[in-house]
């Protein structure tokens, strides 16, 4: 799904309303009546109390459309004006008008902390205050009236985006934004709600569909994505019946180190459970026994030394190499690994020590081969490209760094994201169960795995972690939170696949009467 820019959602806008020959306010009545749709089916005239807060701009007026039509339907309805500027927008404006026409209740405005209405835990709070429009701080009195609903433990509801949140930086100050147990976002998610500086904000989120140009919105180039099943889907590769295991790329695991050698048994087995025909692990040799015996699937090659990986040498020739998981940073494994990126063609993936190894010696970046594929946390990631200043800064200087040297670059987090080609792919998939140590190198495996079968860097990277995070998703059901271990990610993996091509349960038969 693409996530477009508060630019393009302008754009969107006025392309609608050309093409359909409507006026600006109807798309408004489009786009409050979604919410009025959305909330009605929930609450089914209920007579909880619904407090709309509306601003002065559009995601103002949205919020007085939506209480005229709560008005009319008899719901239990009080409209506010935050008076935050002077500068109304015409179709507030008329829909404040419209809203003055329909009740009596007229919208109260709050100007200042006195103005703040009771507000209990038993409310409903609809945040139409900013929308996509907000471009400077929020001022403290207003931000004093998100502390307020905070602090009310009421339901709160935004609508498009949580005031408050931009669509291009982080807030400077905490508390800045409302926190929103409900986003109603028109047509898009916004990048905001996947980062991890923003996303506290958010609870949940839906897209509304408010019949923005079709030809547009599929036509119109974004540089965020949100990878979704029917995202990935198309990537899948089907198996020939004549295939053999040779088809399928043999993935060599470079790692380990003593006491690290688990590391590499994950990522080996990975590679082999997300499909490739043979993988072989390249070890110190300490690692030998352990793998041999523990996993019979893998080939095994030994380094000369017994604890660290001192230098990279094999006959084999492998599709794809995963290098770095459990390596450490020795001085003979920096060395070993200079030599070997000095000279090595073949397609890499690059994670933990190996990143960490690199991050110490920036010449060698010029070494890697184009679509090589870095998987930083955001601590390996900022010894590579150096602090940032928030979330969209980071990605500005990741995008910056991928461009450079022509690689691709997976922050993993919550929500994941590659940067490729000044594009950027954000996972869906995942939970806090993969908060456990080795998650990562079952990732750098399964990516391995991909890759060996033929899928290219940005393929690999997008199933890869889609299957990575739903395999987590579908072991959590049995396994729970705090029990899930990366083991259990390989395991599920076949549970991952087998899930891309599940069909959504019927709904249960209504028993007819005699
Ligand atoms: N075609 C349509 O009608 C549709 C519209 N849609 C809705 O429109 C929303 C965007 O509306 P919007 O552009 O009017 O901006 P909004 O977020 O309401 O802000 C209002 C104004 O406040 C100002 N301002 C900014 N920051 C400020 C600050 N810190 N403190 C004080 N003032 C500040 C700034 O104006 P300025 O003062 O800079 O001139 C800004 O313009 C979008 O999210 C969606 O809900 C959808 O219904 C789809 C169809
Ligand atoms: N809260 C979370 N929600 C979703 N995915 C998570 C979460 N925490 C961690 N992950 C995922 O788990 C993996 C952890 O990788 P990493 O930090 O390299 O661990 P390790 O080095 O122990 O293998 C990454 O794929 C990351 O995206
Ligand atoms: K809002």
């Amino acid at each position: 799904m693409k996530i477009f820019s508060k630019e393009q959602i302008y754009e969107g806008d006025r392309l609608t309303i050309k093409k359909q020959n409507i006026s600006s306010a109807d798309l408004m009545e489009r786009a409050g009546m979604s919410l009025f749709n959305w909330l009605d089916l929930r609450l089914k005239g209920a007579p909880v109390p619904i407090l709309v807060f509306c601003g002065i701009g559009n995601n103002g007026g949205d919020g007085l459309v939506l209480a005229r039509h709560l008005v009319t339907h008899g719901y239990n309805v009080k409209t506010f004006v935050v008076d935050f500027s002077d500068t109304r927008s015409q179709d507030f404006l008329h829909n404040y008008e419209r809203l003055k026409e329909t009740t009596k209740d007229w919208p109260v405005s709050i100007h200042d902390e006195s103005d703040f209405p009771e507000i209990t835990n038993k409310d409903i709070i609809i945040d139409a205050i900013f929308g996509v429009g907000l471009n400077r701080p929020v001022a403290d009195w207003v931000i004093n009236l998100f502390k307020y609903f905070k602090r009310a433990e009421a339901l709160t509801i935004s609508v498009d985006i949580p005031s408050g949140l931009f669509t291009d930086r982080s807030p400077k100050q905490e508390g800045a934004v409302v926190k929103s147990n409900f986003i109603l976002s028109f047509q898009t998610p916004k990048l905001a709600f996947f980062l991890p500086g923003t996303s506290k904000y958010i609870e949940q989120w839906e897209a509304l569909d408010i019949g923005i140009d079709q030809e547009y919105m599929q036509n119109t180039e974004t540089v965020a994505h949100i990878l979704g099943k029917l995202d990935v889907l198309p990537m899948y590769k089907q198996r020939d019946k004549f295939s053999h295991k040779g088809t399928f790329g043999h993935g060599l695991i470079i790692g380990g180190s003593y006491g690290k050698i688990g590391a590499v048994q994950l990522a080996s087995r990975a590679v082999l459970a997300a499909g490739a025909g043979l993988v072989t692990a390249y070890v110190p040799t300490c690692g030998y026994v352990p793998l041999q015996s523990a996993f019979p699937e893998a080939m095994v090659i030994t380094d000369a030394d017994d604890k660290h990986i001192s230098a990279i040498n094999f006959e084999i020739t492998p599709t794809v190499i995963g290098l770095g998981v459990g390596i450490g940073t020795d001085k003979k494994t920096g060395d070993a690994l200079e030599a070997f990126l000095k000279t090595n063609t073949t397609p890499l993936v690059l994670d933990a020590d190996g990143l960490n190894i690199i991050s110490k010696n920036k010449n060698l970046l010029v070494h890697l081969p184009a679509d090589t594929i870095l998987t930083p946390h955001p601590k390996e990631l900022e010894r590579l490209i150096g602090v940032w200043e928030d979330d969209f800064d980071k990605l500005e200087k990741t995008k910056a760094f991928a461009e450079k040297y022509k690689i691709l670059v997976l922050i993993k987090g919550a929500n994941s994201i590659a940067v490729y080609q000044n594009k950027l792919y954000i996972n869906s998939t995942g939970n806090p169960g993969l908060a456990t140590g080795g998650t990562g190198d079952v990732l750098t495996g399964v990516i391995t795995g991909l890759l060996a079968q033929g899928y290219s860097a940005l393929e690999a990277t997008c199933f890869g972690m889609y299957l990575h995070g739903k395999s987590a998703d579908l072991a959590v059901e049995t396994k729970g939170y705090q029990s899930l271990i990366a083991s259990d990610v390989i395991t599920y993996l076949a549970d991952a696949y087998l899930d891309l091509f599940a069909q959504p349960a019927p709904v249960a038969e209504q028993p007819t009467q005699a």
